[in-house]
């Protein structure tokens, strides 16, 4: 017989571990969450729909991962700690072994995030999933888009460009090889959510990059109202990415492919040291890439030469262009 609603909420997702900040979870009109003393709420929503956030017939264990990953992403652009999460989950039918395979990599990211599922939103439709986070920060201490000075570093976490590759793996256009890495990176994507709450008082602005560093620099840039010069060759590469595109094109995707969930953020010079010993605390990598100016524009070098960003045909995900 076919699941209910009621049914399919209680047997995929009644069963996630719940965590402190939890007074009421799912099952009544509203979940409450509770604040620490002196903490203020943040608060981000994001949508993945088929064929344009994800491929028709994914690894659907990742697609559980991944839309939790994504959505937590900005939490972290932000320094803070993650208390919970809704779930909005329209689906075409209730077919048990997707349920099963999404909700057991939803569940593994919301152990791994530390984020409990405290509500949401269950109807037929044409597949599309959203994800509204909640997380907390001392008042006055989040991260924001607004706060890079001149003269400021500017640092990326992780490496960037695979997830971008993973498409071409998608898409059957991939030299052979990495594969599985770019996979991984695409549908298991770890954006840096302790680092981040330790970037508080330390970095002056930040942003996850979701559509791609150039792009995503340019809200920073806008946000403090300053300009950066990035060096493309100062850019994180892995060597899944170097093994298997030219030095250009993986430069090329790590600038404007998208999906990487990394961050990306500005620090003054003094806090070089604090940052790179709270990278190796975390066993992350931090690449410093490039110089916050006073030009209000984005510079990209390669090395000595100046590169025209706009030669290049996509400089960055935009819905509706
Ligand atoms: N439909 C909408 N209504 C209100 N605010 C929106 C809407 N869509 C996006 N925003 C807001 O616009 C800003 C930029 O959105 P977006 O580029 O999606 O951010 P992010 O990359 O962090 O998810 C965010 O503050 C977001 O909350
Ligand atoms: C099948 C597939 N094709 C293309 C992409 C590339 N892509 C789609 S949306 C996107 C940007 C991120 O999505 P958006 O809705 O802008 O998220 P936000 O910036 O709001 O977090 C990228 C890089 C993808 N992830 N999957
Ligand atoms: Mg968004």
């Amino acid at each position: 017989m076919a699941l209910s609603e009621f049914d399919l909420i209680r047997r995929y997702f009644t069963s996630f571990q719940q965590g402190p900040a939890v007074v009421t979870g799912i099952g009544d009109d509203c979940a409450e969450l509770a604040l620490s003393p002196g903490h203020t709420l943040f608060t981000s929503i994001d949508t993945m729909v088929e064929g344009v956030h994800f491929p028709k017939n994914p690894d659907v264990n990742g697609l559980g991962w991944r839309v939790l990953a994504a959505a937590v992403s900005d939490l972290g652009a932000c320094g803070a700690k993650p208390l919970g999460f809704c779930l909005a989950l329209t689906l075409p039918e209730a077919d048990e072994r997707w349920l099963s395979d999404f909700a057991e990599g939803l569940a593994e990211a919301s152990q791994h995030f530390s984020i409990p599922l405290v509500g949401g939103d269950t109807t037929r439709g044409p597949l599309c999933l959203s994800v509204q986070v909640f997380g907390e920060a001392p008042a006055g201490k989040a991260l924001l888009r607004s706060g890079a000075k001149v003269g400021d570093d500017l640092w990326v976490t992780g490496t960037l460009g695979d997830a971008r590759a993973a498409l071409d793996v998608l898409e059957k256009k991939n030299p052979a090889g990495s594969e599985r890495h770019f996979l991984q990176q695409y549908y298991r994507a770890e954006p840096p959510l302790s680092f981040a709450v330790g970037l508080q008082g330390v970095a002056s602005s930040a942003i996850d990059l979701s559509d791609g560093l150039a792009a995503d620099l340019g809200h920073i840039l806008q946000a403090s109202k300053v300009g950066a010069e990035l060096d493309l060759e100062s850019l994180p590469l892995s060597d899944a990415l170097m093994s298997s595109y030219s030095a250009e094109q993986a430069q090329y995707y790590a600038l404007t492919g998208g999906d990487d969930y990394q961050l990306c953020f500005s620090a003054s010079v003094e806090q070089r040291e604090l940052i790179s010993d709270l990278a190796r605390t975390e066993k992350l990598r931090c690449t410093r890439v490039g110089t916050i100016t006073g030009s209000g524009e984005l510079a990209v070098k390669r090395g000595s030469i100046d590169v025209d960003l706009n030669a290049y045909k996509n400089k960055g995900y935009q819905h509706f262009s």
